[in-house]
Order: C-alpha cells, then sequence, then structure tokens
C-alpha cells in the first residue's frame, strides 16, 4: 500500500458563486523570518476548512492577514469575490470586512449584560430587532437563559458560547476561529465544540478555524489544509489526509506508528510481520514503511481461524517463522486497548510493536499471538524523502 492509492485532493467543483474565501500565493514575512510562503486556499459558503498544523507553522498569521489584522505583503485575499487585501492597494479595514471573529482569549465586555456583548455588532439595527437577533443567537447556543448575567458571572465555557454568539450575530459570511476551545477542559470542549460545528452549519457561515489538534480538526473539518514551516503540506478531507497521506509527516501528524526500514524488492517490501505490496516505488529503493497500531490485527492463537489472515499465516507473506509473536504488555486506555508486542519475523528479525485494538482486549504478557495486517493503514515512502511514486 502507498499513498497515491486514492485521490489526495478534489478538485474545487466548479460554482456560479465565489468562495466566502479566496487566498492566492500568500507570503508573509516578520522581519527576515517568512512565516508564510505561498498559500493558497479558498472556503466554500458553509464550509469548515481547518488550518492544522504544529506550533509557528503559520496558522495564526494566515487567519490575521484574512481579518485584515495583517497586511497583504505578497498574493491577494478575496472575500465573496472581491479583492479586499492586495500589496499597495487600500487596506479594508477588520470592521469593514463583514468576517466574525472568535479567538482563544475573546474577551466579552465587563460592564455589558451578556444580551448587549451579543447586540454590540448589530448599530444597523433598530433597538427592537437588535435584540431579537441577540437572543436568537443566545437561544442558538443554549444561553438564553443567561441574557441578564454579566460575564464575570459565567463559566469559561459560557463565556465561550457568548463570545461565539457575538460574533456570529451579525450574520458574517466567514467566521475566524483561532483554537477557540483551547482554554477549556476536554469534556466542555467536546460539547462546545460540537455545539459550534451545528450552529455554523445551520447559520451556513464558512469559516476558518485554527488549530494544532488533529482531532479537533477531523470533528470540525470539511477540509483540512495541513501546514509546516509556512507551507501547506497536504489540503483535502479529513479521509484523504488519514487514508491518502501523501508524506510521512502526514501520517504521523495524526498519531502515533510503528516504523521501520526496508527496501522494495519485486514490488514488495519485507517487515517482521510479513510482506507489504509496494506499487509505485522502484526495486532497490530504500524506504520507511509506516504503519499505524490500528493496522495490526491481532488475533490470540486459541482463537478460531477465521480472525487470522486466510492461511493463517503473520501479514500477507511468506514468514512461516520458528516463533511466534508475543504479547509484551497490554493496557487499556478507555476506548480502546494498547498492545505492546513483540514481534518475530524471519531470520530473526524482531520488532517491538504497538496495536491499538477498539474495546477491552488485555491478553496476558506472553501470551503468543498472531498478527495480520490490513493494508490500508500501512504506508510506504522512500526513505530520501521523494515523493512515492515520483
Ligand atoms: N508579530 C510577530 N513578530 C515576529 N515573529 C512573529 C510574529 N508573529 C508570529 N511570528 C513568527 O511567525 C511564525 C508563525 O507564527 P504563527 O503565530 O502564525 O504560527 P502558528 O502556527 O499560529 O503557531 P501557534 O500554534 O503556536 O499559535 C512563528 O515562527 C512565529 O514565531
Amino acid at each position: 500500500m502507498t499513498s497515491q492509492a486514492i485521490p489526495t485532493e478534489i478538485d474545487r467543483q466548479v460554482s456560479h458563486e465565489a468562495p466566502v474565501l479566496a487566498m492566492h500565493h500568500i507570503r508573509h514575512a516578520y522581519g527576515k523570518h517568512q512565516a508564510v510562503e505561498d498559500v493558497s486556499l479558498y472556503v466554500e459558503q458553509g464550509e469548515v476548512v481547518c488550518l492544522l498544523g504544529p506550533s509557528g507553522c503559520g496558522k495564526t498569521t494566515l487567519l490575521r492577514i484574512v481579518a485584515g489584522l495583517e497586511t497583504v505583503q505578497e498574493g491577494g485575499v478575496d472575500l465573496g469575490g472581491r479583492p479586499i487585501g492586495r500589496p499597495g492597494k487600500a487596506h479594508v479595514p477588520p470592521e469593514k470586512r463583514n468576517v466574525g471573529l472568535a479567538f482563544q482569549d475573546s474577551a466579552l465586555f465587563p460592564h455589558l449584560s451578556v444580551l448587549d456583548n451579543v447586540a454590540f455588532g448589530l448599530e444597523s439595527l433598530p433597538g427592537k430587532q437588535r435584540r431579537a437577533r441577540a437572543m436568537e443567537l443566545l437561544e442558538q447556543l443554549g444561553m438564553e437563559g443567561y441574557a441578564k448575567s454579566y460575564p464575570h458571572t459565567l463559566s469559561g465555557g459560557q463565556q465561550q458560547r457568548v463570545a461565539l454568539a457575538r460574533a456570529l450575530a451579525p450574520a458574517p459570511s466567514l467566521m475566524l476561529l483561532d483554537e477557540p476551545f483551547s482554554s477549556l477542559d476536554a469534556r466542555l470542549r467536546d460539547r462546545i465544540r460540537d455545539d459550534t460545528l451545528h450552529v455554523l452549519k445551520r447559520v451556513g457561515a464558512g469559516a476558518l478555524l485554527v488549530t494544532h489538534d488533529p482531532e479537533e480538526a477531523m470533528f470540525m473539518a470539511d477540509r483540512i489544509a495541513l501546514m509546516r514551516d509556512g507551507h501547506i503540506v497536504q489540503m483535502g478531507t479529513p479521509l484523504e489526509l488519514y487514508c491518502a497521506p501523501r508524506d510521512p509527516f502526514v501520517v504521523t501528524f495524526f498519531g502515533e506508528v510503528n516504523e521501520m526500514a526496508g527496501e522494495v524488492q519485486g514490488g514488495r517490501v519485507k517487515t517482521p510481520i510479513g510482506e507489504v505490496p509496494v506499487d509505485d516505488i522502484a526495486d532497490g529503493t530504500q524506504v520507511r514503511v509506516l504503519i499505524r497500531p490500528e493496522a495490526l490485527k491481532i488475533a490470540t492463537l486459541d482463537e478460531p481461524p477465521e480472525a487470522l489472515s486466510g492461511d493463517g499465516r503473520h501479514g500477507d507473506g511468506d514468514d512461516s517463522h520458528g516463533q511466534h509473536s508475543h504479547v509484551v504488555m497490554a493496557k487499556l486506555l478507555g476506548r480502546s486497548s494498547l498492545l505492546h508486542i513483540c514481534a518475530h519475523g524471519a531470520d530473526g528479525w524482531e520488532a517491538h510493536l504497538h496495536a491499538r485494538v477498539p474495546g477491552v482486549f488485555l491478553p496476558e504478557e506472553g501470551q503468543p499471538v498472531l498478527i495480520n495486517l490490513d493494508p490500508s493503514q500501512v504506508f510506504v515512502f522512500p526513505a530520501d524523502g521523494a515523493a512515492a511514486g515520483a
């Protein structure tokens, strides 16, 4: 299995409407430090796009450029087909962009009630309509009971919801969210994230959300732009990034992997748990084999043979090992169990591997096991960093 098995990017559907956001070849530097290098992306109406990547890769800089908090140095920004940021051209200020901002520490106005906070950006509406619109948003976020409260009496999660209601109240065509859930504890974060996703979909706003958390990106996004060092490494649906990663960085960013080195011979590469077919890398190439923990299908030897690979051997290869692989340790992680396995391959090749199995599966230390590989979660890349198939 290689990274090229299914298409890695969907071409933008031809649409009669301009995307709510289009960024063209954006480059941005702080002094001599190049923070963003030639980034292009678009967000369609009603679409949630996540900028995902490690700290310092340029996510917030991109968001600040769209918000108008940074001027465009190179490239261009269009909102709804209208150019609003070009180098050397008049800069459209943030408040004239019809963009909603929800940042990690979006502070509420302490001297205003919750209702007045949400109504704040609706000054173009008559008083009665302002209040009705603000109330509508508070209802959507389950905060209508707190309309008369003041921010200091609310919990962090409640404040976050009010901040979101305030950003959404003027019906922006685009919402910009920068790590909006990161200050919340895990359980609250899950709930507010879920609420936010449903409200965004209900109001039909496009959204560009910054996060460094791959699970959050997969939960929220229609498409993800995975960034590294100011570049987009891969852009696509969560399924595309997870199941057809373009390079090892994309695989490893989404979680722990078992990694081993090998050489392609006869269109296959040997591992201690069998051979892996490789379609598009030349024989003789040194490769990195990345195996997700969930790709290892574990069967204890007293299980029925249909749980194993067709002929009861490891992987799909020819390994008739003298010794079976065995369990070193098994830990329950909650929704899944993590097994540390000592895999015994041909020619005395041993490897310490991690396997993740859904639910409670805690075989004893030393328990002999057979390992079968799910090839859809095994990725092979040339060791020299060249793209597979290149
Ligand atoms: N105002 C600034 N002045 C100088 N350098 C900056 C400034 N803002 C950001 N940088 C640098 O630009 C790079 C990109 O920063 P940015 O905040 O866009 O990254 P990020 O991906 O959002 O990081 P994080 O997830 O930590 O917020 C980093 O190396 C950062 O140190």
